[in-house]
C-alpha cells in the first residue's frame, strides 16, 4: 500500500491520540492536559514531558468530560505537531457517539481556515472501532475516564436513540481509591515523586509553592491511576456472592519515592461498583456501611450512580432499544474499548453478568483483540485503528469533506458529508 500521509486525532477526555492513515499505533499519545509555559507559546505535550519539572509550568485541560474540545486553538497546533507538513493533505478526526453540531462546525473552520488543510472527514468512535476489528454489526462497550457508552453499530451506521450512556468510568474508581488512601492517611506528595523520576531535582529543594497547583493535582491524579492501574482487578464473582467469612490476603504496593500502603481486598471491592444491579446486593452496594459509606459520600459521586445499573445493564438496556431482529447478533458480538476495560478480569467478569440479563437462548460472546507493540490489546487503539483504516482505502477518497466544498456550502456541511 502506498503510504497515505493524512493525519488522523483520536480525541478523548484523558488522552489525546494521533497519527497517520495506514499505520496501526499512535505517533502521540499524549493526555488531554497540556503544560503552559509563559516562555514558550508552544505547549508541551506527551507523558514523558509533563512527568519532568519545568519551572512556571501551568497545565491545561483541552477536552472536556464529555470528550469535546475545549480549547481549539491549542488542539489545533498539537494536530499540527503530528502532521507531515509537506504532504499531509486530509484530517481524519473521531467523535463521541453523541456530537453537537456546533462543536462540528468549530472544527470544521480550524481544519480548513487555521491549518489550511485540503479534505478532512469526521467518524463517531464506536463504529470505528467496529471496523478496527472487520465488523459493521456489533455491540461496542467503550469505557474511558469520563464516560462509558454501550453503542449498537449496525451496518456501520449507530441510531442515536440505541446509544447508553453513563458518567460511571475509570474517574468513578480514582476518586475511590483517592478515598480509601485518605482513610489510611496516606498521602501521595507529587514532589517527592517529581524527584523520585528526576533525580537531580533533589538539589532544588522544591517546595509545594513551586509547583502550580493545577501541575500538582495532575501529579497526584498521575499516581492514582498508576496505582489504579497496577493494583485494581475485577472479581470474577461479585464479591457478594462470596462467603462472609473469606478473607482477603493482604497486600503491600509501593510507590516511586519509596512509601508504601497496604490493601486487603480493597483492590476487588472498589471496581465492584462497575457491576452493581438492582438484583446484586443494592444495599450493601449503593448503600454501604462503615469505611465504604464515606468512599460514596460526595454529592457528585452520587448523580453519576444515579439509575446506573451496572455495566451489564447499559449493555442489555442499548440492545433491547435495537430492532428486534439484530439483537441476537448484537450479544454475540461484543467489543470492549476504552482504558478502564484493562483492569484485570474485566471481560471475564463483564461477560458474567451479561449472560446473567441475557435472553436466556441468546450467546453472548465478546469479539477477541489482536496484541499492539504497546501490550494493551486493542483497547485504547480501535477508534484510531479504525479512522486508519478506513482513511487508507482507495475506495474512501470520495468521501472527504474537500475545502472546495466547505468554500461552497460552509462548515455545516460536515453534517451531509459525515452523517
Ligand atoms: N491498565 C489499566 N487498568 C485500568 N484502567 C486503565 C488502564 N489503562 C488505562 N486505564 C484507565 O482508562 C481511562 C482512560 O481511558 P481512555 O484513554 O480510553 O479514555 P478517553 O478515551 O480519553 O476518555 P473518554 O472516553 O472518557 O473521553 C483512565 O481512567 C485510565 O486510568
Amino acid at each position: 500500500m502506498d503510504y497515505i500521509p493524512h493525519v488522523i486525532a483520536d480525541i478523548g477526555s484523558n488522552t489525546i491520540r494521533l497519527g497517520r492513515a495506514g499505520e496501526c499505533n499512535p505517533v502521540i499519545n499524549t493526555p488531554s492536559q497540556v503544560g503552559i509555559l509563559q516562555s514558550s507559546s508552544d505547549p508541551l505535550i506527551g507523558s514523558e514531558e509533563l512527568n519532568q519539572y519545568h519551572e512556571g509550568l501551568k497545565m491545561k485541560q483541552i477536552v472536556d468530560q464529555d470528550s469535546y474540545i475545549s480549547d481549539y486553538d491549542i488542539f489545533a497546533q498539537i494536530l499540527e505537531k503530528a502532521r507531515n507538513k509537506d504532504v499531509s493533505i486530509g484530517a481524519f478526526l473521531t467523535e463521541p457517539a453523541q456530537q453537537r453540531k456546533e462543536n462540528r462546525a468549530k472544527l470544521v473552520e480550524q481544519i480548513f481556515e487555521k491549518l489550511s488543510f485540503e479534505q478532512m472527514f469526521i467518524a463517531k468512535a464506536p463504529v470505528l472501532s467496529s471496523f478496527s476489528v472487520g465488523c459493521t454489526t456489533s455491540l461496542v462497550f467503550d469505557s474511558g475516564e469520563n464516560n462509558t457508552y454501550a453503542v449498537p453499530v449496525h451496518d456501520g451506521y449507530i441510531s442515536q436513540s440505541t446509544i447508553q450512556k453513563s458518567k460511571v468510568a475509570g474517574n468513578v474508581i480514582s476518586e475511590n481509591v483517592k478515598k480509601f488512601l485518605t482513610n489510611q492517611a496516606f498521602e501521595i506528595d507529587p514532589i517527592s515523586i517529581l524527584e523520585a523520576d528526576n533525580y537531580d531535582l533533589k538539589e532544588l529543594n522544591l517546595a509545594k509553592k513551586d509547583i502550580h497547583e493545577s501541575v500538582y493535582a495532575f501529579h497526584i491524579e498521575r499516581m492514582v491511576k498508576k496505582i489504579k492501574h497496577d493494583l485494581l482487578e475485577c472479581s470474577i464473582e461479585p464479591i457478594s456472592k462470596r462467603d462472609p467469612s473469606y478473607e482477603f490476603e493482604s497486600k503491600t504496593y509501593s510507590l516511586p519515592d519509596g512509601k508504601s500502603f497496604t490493601v486487603k481486598g480493597e483492590q476487588f471491592k472498589i471496581p465492584e461498583i462497575f457491576f452493581i444491579s438492582d438484583s446484586s446486593s443494592s444495599e450493601e452496594q449503593k448503600e454501604p456501611k462503615d469505611a465504604d459509606a464515606e468512599m460514596q459520600a460526595d454529592d457528585q459521586y452520587n448523580q453519576k450512580l444515579d439509575g446506573f445499573n451496572g455495566f451489564q445493564g447499559l449493555v442489555q438496556k442499548a440492545i433491547n432499544a435495537s430492532e428486534m431482529d439484530i439483537r441476537r447478533d448484537l450479544y454475540k458480538n461484543i467489543l470492549c474499548t476504552g482504558g478502564t476495560t484493562l483492569l484485570k478480569n474485566f471481560e471475564e467478569r463483564l461477560i458474567r453478568d451479561i449472560e446473567e440479563v441475557a435472553p436466556q437462548n441468546y450467546t453472548v460472546n465478546f469479539i477477541k483483540k489482536r496484541n499492539t507493540s504497546f501490550g494493551t490489546g486493542d483497547m485504547l487503539y480501535s477508534s484510531f485503528i479504525g479512522a486508519s483504516i478506513l482513511s487508507s482505502l482507495s475506495s474512501f477518497k470520495h468521501m472527504w469533506f474537500t475545502k472546495q466544498e466547505y468554500a461552497e456550502h460552509g462548515p455545516n456541511h460536515i453534517e451531509k458529508k459525515c452523517p
